[in-house]
């Protein structure tokens, strides 16, 4: 399997070292995309992947799979030739799916092209649960609470305080470095509209801790984890970066575990 990806950031990093250096999926990362010269060259000599600032080029290569770990704003230009491309594509900016009509256009792309894409649990879970109550239209309420440090949220705090309340919709408008993972809930549940997020800044946390709420003709689901930042970048979990090797590791795998 030839990867490619886009971003030069902390998820890039991880999965480079997991996948070229420590051999964790059956393939290699062929190909880097970004904008940061310095670090794509840093990453490209240390890795042996080579680096590309020209999208044409990146995608006019043999790739067979391309993993976005870039930005919403970034993913909201790049995807759509991702795939127009006929490559798989697996997307980390979930946000960039805040409008579902984008991903339902994506969606028949990929349909036509003959690809797929997969948005990873990232760093939560529980989405299954979400998946299976839905299947009978027995999901009514989803909530997420998410508690992270000011450095985390890229906010000054003293104190514990709840910065935001509101739809999934509006959380990744006013956080989208930061929610993803209300969205992929959102996706996977009741829409974006109905999904409810509340965003609380705790000077005394160190872990990135998101509980999720669910109830309906099924029953109820409350489902906590508590997940350690990446040291390069405290915005993100461990956990975020897991999911994607993950992904990879299962592609193409005849036996498929969860819906
Ligand atoms: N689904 C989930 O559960 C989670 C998703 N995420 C999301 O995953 C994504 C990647 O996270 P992470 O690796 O930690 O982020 P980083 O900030 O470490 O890296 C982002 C990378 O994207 C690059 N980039 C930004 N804009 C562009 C552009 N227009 N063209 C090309 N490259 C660009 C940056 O380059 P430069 O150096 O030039 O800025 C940087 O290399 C983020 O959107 C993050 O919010 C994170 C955690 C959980
Ligand atoms: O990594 C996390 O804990 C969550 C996150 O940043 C996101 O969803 O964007």
């Amino acid at each position: 399997m030839n990867i490619g990806i886009i971003g030069t950031g902390n998820i890039a990093s991880y999965l480079l070292e997991q996948i070229n250096k420590l051999q964790r999926a059956e393939g290699q990362v062929i190909a880097i995309f970004g904008r940061n010269q310095e670090m794509g060259q840093q990453l490209s000599e240390r890795f042996e992947a080579d680096f590309y600032t020209d999208l044409q080029g990146f995608l006019d290569l043999p790739l067979d799979i391309v993993v976005e770990a870039a930005t919403v704003e970034a993913a909201g230009i790049y995807v759509k030739h991702v795939v127009e491309h006929q490559k798989d594509l697996v997307v980390s900016s979930i946000g960039v799916f805040k409008d579902i009509a984008f991903l339902e256009e994506l969606k028949r792309l990929a349909e036509a092209k003959g690809t797929h894409i997969y948005l990873p649990s990232g760093a939560i879970g529980g989405l299954d649960v979400l998946q299976s109550a839905k299947a009978a239209d027995a999901l009514d309420h989803v909530q997420i609470t998410t508690r992270k440090s000011p450095a985390s949220l890229g906010v000054e705090a003293e104190e514990e305080k709840v910065i935001f309340e509101g739809s999934a919709f509006e959380a990744v408008e006013k956080f989208p470095k930061n929610i993803n993972v209300a969205l992929v809930l959102a996706i996977a549940g009741i829409g974006a509209e109905k999904t409810k997020v509340r965003i609380i800044v705790d000077p005394d946390i160190e872990q990135n801790t998101h509980t999720i709420e669910a109830e309906g003709v099924f029953g109820r689901m409350e489902l906590q984890v508590q997940n350690n930042p990446m040291p390069s970048n405290p915005k993100t979990s461990l956990l975020a970066a897991l999911s994607i090797l993950s992904v990879l590791q299962n592609r193409g795998s005849a036996l498929r575990i969860g819906n």
